[in-house]
C-alpha cells in the first residue's frame, strides 16, 4: 500500500477506534476498513468531501452503512471470491468436528483419559447419506455444497432465488423456496448468507424450535442470523444435538450459556485465517482501489440491492 499509494496504515492489527476512522474519513480519499471497523451514518456524515471509497478488507460489509455510503457517492467494494474455498473448508472441518465430535476427542487424549477402544464409546453421526440445507448459496455456499457432495451428503439449499440449473445438476443441489420447510428436514444446517436487516435473527427461537432433535446447526456466516440467547436455551434444554460456531452475535463476546458443552465447538472467527486468503484479500483490496483510480468500475463493487 505504501509503495503505490500515500498511505497512512494501521499497524496494531486491532480495529480503528471512533476518533481515528473519524479522522482518517476527514482526510482520506479512500477508507480501508476491515470487517471490526464500524462505518456507519454518521461516521459517513462526518466525511470530508474528498473521500471517494470504502474499499473493505474482508467479503461481509455488514459494519458498513452501505445504503448511506452510496447515497453520498461512496463507491464500496469488497474482497470476495479469494477467501471461498477457506471458509467452506472452515465449515466442513465444523460440520466433521461436530458430527464425529473431534475435538472433544482431541481432549480426552489430551487429558489422559483414553483407555483403549470400547464397541460403543464415543460414537458420532455418519455423514454419507445426511441431508446437508445450506442458507445462502452464494460462493461459499457452492463450495461448501462441492465439499458436501464428495462425503457423500445430500445437498439442499434455500436461497433468495434458485442457482442455474447447471450448477444445480453439478451439485445435485434441491432447491426450497421454503426456508421453514427446508429447516424441518434436514440433519446438518450451514449458514451462509450474509447479515442484512432481512437476515437479522433469520434463525429465530421459533425457527429453531423447527429444527428436529438430532440436527446440527454450522454457522461460519455471521453470528446475527442466529437468536443466540435462543440457541443457548436450546442446547441447555437438549433441543438440539449440535453446534458449530465461527461467528458470534456480540463479538467477540460469546453467550455464556454456549461455552463448556462437549457437543459445541466454537472457533474465534477463523473462516478466511490462511496466509494466502489473508495476502489475496490484500491484494483485492489493491486492485479495487487502482481500477477505481484508473477512471473503471472496480471489479468487487458492493450496491445496495445486492444485500
Ligand atoms: N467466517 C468467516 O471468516 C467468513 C464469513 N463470511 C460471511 O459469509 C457470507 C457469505 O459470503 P459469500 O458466499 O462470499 O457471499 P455471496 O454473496 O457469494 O453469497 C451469499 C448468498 O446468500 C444469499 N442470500 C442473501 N440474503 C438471503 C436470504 N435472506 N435468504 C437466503 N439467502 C440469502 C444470496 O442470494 C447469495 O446467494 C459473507 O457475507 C460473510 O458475512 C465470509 C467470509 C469469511
Ligand atoms: O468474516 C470475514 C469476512 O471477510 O467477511
Amino acid at each position: 500500500m505504501r509503495e503505490l499509494f500515500d498511505a497512512e496504515l494501521n499497524l496494531t492489527d486491532t480495529p480503528m477506534d471512533r476518533a481515528a476512522l473519524e479522522a482518517a474519513v476527514r482526510r482520506a480519499d479512500v477508507l480501508v476498513p476491515t470487517i471490526t471497523d464500524t462505518v456507519d451514518a454518521s461516521l459517513i456524515e462526518s466525511a470530508g468531501e474528498q473521500l471517494k471509497m470504502i474499499a473493505n478488507f474482508g467479503a461481509g460489509v455488514d459494519h458498513i452503512d452501505v445504503e448511506a455510503a452510496v447515497g453520498r457517492g461512496l463507491i464500496v467494494t469488497n474482497t470476495p471470491g479469494v477467501l471461498t474455498e477457506d471458509t467452506a473448508d472452515l465449515a466442513m472441518a465444523l460440520i466433521l468436528a461436530v458430527s464425529r465430535r473431534i475435538v472433544e476427542g482431541a481432549q480426552v487424549v489430551a487429558e489422559g483419559r483414553f483407555e483403549g477402544w470400547t464397541p460403543t464409546w464415543m460414537t458420532g453421526r455418519k455423514l454419507w447419506g445426511k441431508r446437508l440445507g445450506i442458507v445462502g448459496m452464494g460462493r461459499i455456499g457452492q463450495a461448501l455444497a462441492r465439499r458436501a457432495k464428495a462425503f457423500g451428503m445430500q445437498v439442499h439449499y434455500h436461497n433468495r432465488k434458485p442457482v442455474p440449473d447447471m450448477v444445480a445438476e453439478e451439485l445435485g443441489a434441491t432447491w426450497w423456496d421454503d426456508l421453514d420447510q427446508m429447516l424441518a428436514r434436514m440433519d446438518i444446517i450451514s449458514l451462509n448468507c450474509p447479515a442484512t436487516k432481512e437476515t437479522h435473527h433469520l434463525l429465530s427461537a421459533e425457527r429453531l424450535a423447527r429444527l428436529q432433535p438430532h440436527a446440527l446447526l454450522i454457522n461460519t456466516a455471521r453470528g446475527e442470523l442466529i437468536d443466540e440467547s435462543a440457541l443457548a436455551d436450546a442446547v441447555a434444554r437438549r433441543a438440539i444435538a449440535g453446534i458449530g460456531l465461527d461467528v458470534y452475535e456480540h463479538e467477540p463476546a460469546i453467550h455464556p450459556g454456549l461455552l463448556g458443552h462437549a457437543n459445541v465447538v466454537l472457533l474465534p472467527h477463523l473462516g478466511s485465517a490462511t496466509l494466502e486468503a489473508r495476502q489475496d484479500m490484500g491484494d483485492r483490496v489493491i486492485t479495487n482501489i487502482m481500477t477505481f483510480q484508473n477512471g473503471h468500475r472496480p471489479p468487487d463493487r458492493v450496491i445496495p440491492a445486492m444485500l
